[in-house]
């Protein structure tokens, strides 16, 4: 049967599929995943707290406590979970809450689970209700209820299960029932990164892929990747074709500037959503309120990409609020798509 789950080690850790990462992309991606906490960058909140639950762990030779990791896509959630697998020289297994649909299937993952290992669910918020309920008792107890046999002669048999750590991933912390987020001994919020620490994600990245790029080249790539890694990692690869197809090899300002109009990404680093979002709200709606719903229609995304993707930078840009009644687009929203300002505007 095929539970969607694997059981990673070593190198293999890599072949993650994550949320909005192309197929194609991984390869790529996983090649510049950063392997342990000290080559991590950025978010020093989460990486000091982290670092403190996991030295505490080894030091008294336990395994650390469960952790959700929470934050938009993109940030570094399963580049997380593989790397507290790496510093506590544990095997992971992954899964996500998609592929668990059923309690037998968690009961199928957790009872094969050995001392110590790091199991790592991805979009945890999308797990079945009915398997929610038994990684309570997982988590807590160390403990599964195995169901043997059909109908009225099905017995439950308990499991003891051996100390593992979970690794919780969701872009949706909001959606964790309580009882669920509760039982995190750890929980890391990532947030947007400086430009600063892009520039460093990507002068690792351009080093490791052996790309020829200038400080100021490398420069304008970080201020327009939407606080992102994953972002920054991708519009460098695209630079990098422009400048040895229609430049001079090297990645510097004149090209990142070149390469960046032609794929589209403008100063703020809004993409082709994002701008739609915002037309849609002013032009269309003369700027909201609007409901998500029908604001995803219209720019033809499903609500949950525009509600995890889009929104939240351009929330964190000061371009749209969330109001009671809906999305509005601030009055730098009109003016970044080069629109008046309508007449007493309140927002
Ligand atoms: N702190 C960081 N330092 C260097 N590179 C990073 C960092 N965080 C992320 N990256 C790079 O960005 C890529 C995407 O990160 P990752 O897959 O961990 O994001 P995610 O939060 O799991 O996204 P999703 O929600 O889509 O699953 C990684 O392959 C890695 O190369
Ligand atoms: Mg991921």
């Amino acid at each position: 049967m095929d539970f969607g789950d694997q059981r990673l080690t070593g190198a293999e850790h890599d072949r993650l599929v994550s949320g909005t990462a192309e197929a194609a992309e991984r390869d790529a991606e996983a090649a510049l995943r950063p392997k342990g906490l000290h080559d991590f960058i950025g978010q020093p909140q989460v990486r000091e707290q982290l670092s403190l639950v996991l030295d505490a762990a080894k030091a008294r030779s336990r395994t650390p406590d469960h952790v959700l990791l929470s934050g938009p896509p993109g940030l570094g959630k399963t580049t997380l979970a593989m790397i507290i697998a790496h510093e506590m020289q544990a095997s992971l297994r992954v899964t996500s809450g998609p592929a668990v649909q059923h309690a037998g299937d968690l009961a199928a993952i957790l009872s094969s689970l050995e001392e110590g290992e790091v199991l790592f669910i991805d979009e945890i918020h999308r797990m079945a209700r009915a398997a929610e309920e038994m990684l309570y008792v997982a988590m807590e107890d160390f403990r599964v209820d195995v169901i043997v046999g059909k109908g009225p002669g099905a017995t439950a048999i308990p499991l003891d299960l051996p100390p593992f750590t979970l690794v919780g991933a969701t872009t949706r912390s909001g959606l964790l029932p309580a009882p669920l987020r509760d039982r995190f001994g750890f929980t890391g919020h990532l947030d947007f990164y400086s430009s600063a620490d892009l520039l460093t994600v990507l002068t690792r990245s351009a080093r490791m892929l052996g790309i020829d790029a200038e400080n100021r080249g490398l420069q304008e790539i970080s201020t327009r990747s939407r606080g992102t890694p994953r972002i920054a990692n991708r519009l460098l690869r695209r630079v990098r074709d422009w400048a040895q197809v229609r430049g001079t090899g090297i990645i510097d300002e004149a090209a990142a500037l070149s390469a960046l109009t032609v794929y589209e990404v403008d100063a703020l680093g809004l993409d082709r959503l994002d701008r739609s979002v915002l037309d849609v709200l002013c032009r269309r709606f003369g700027g909201g309120p609007v409901g998500l719903g029908t604001l995803s229609v219209s720019v033809g995304e499903e609500a949950d990409t525009v509600e995890t993707v889009s929104e939240p930078y351009l929330v964190r840009e000061g371009l749209i609020s969330r109001t009671p009644r809906g999305r509005v687009a601030t009055s730098a929203a009109w003016k970044h798509l080069g629109l008046h300002v309508p007449a007493n505007y309140e927002f």
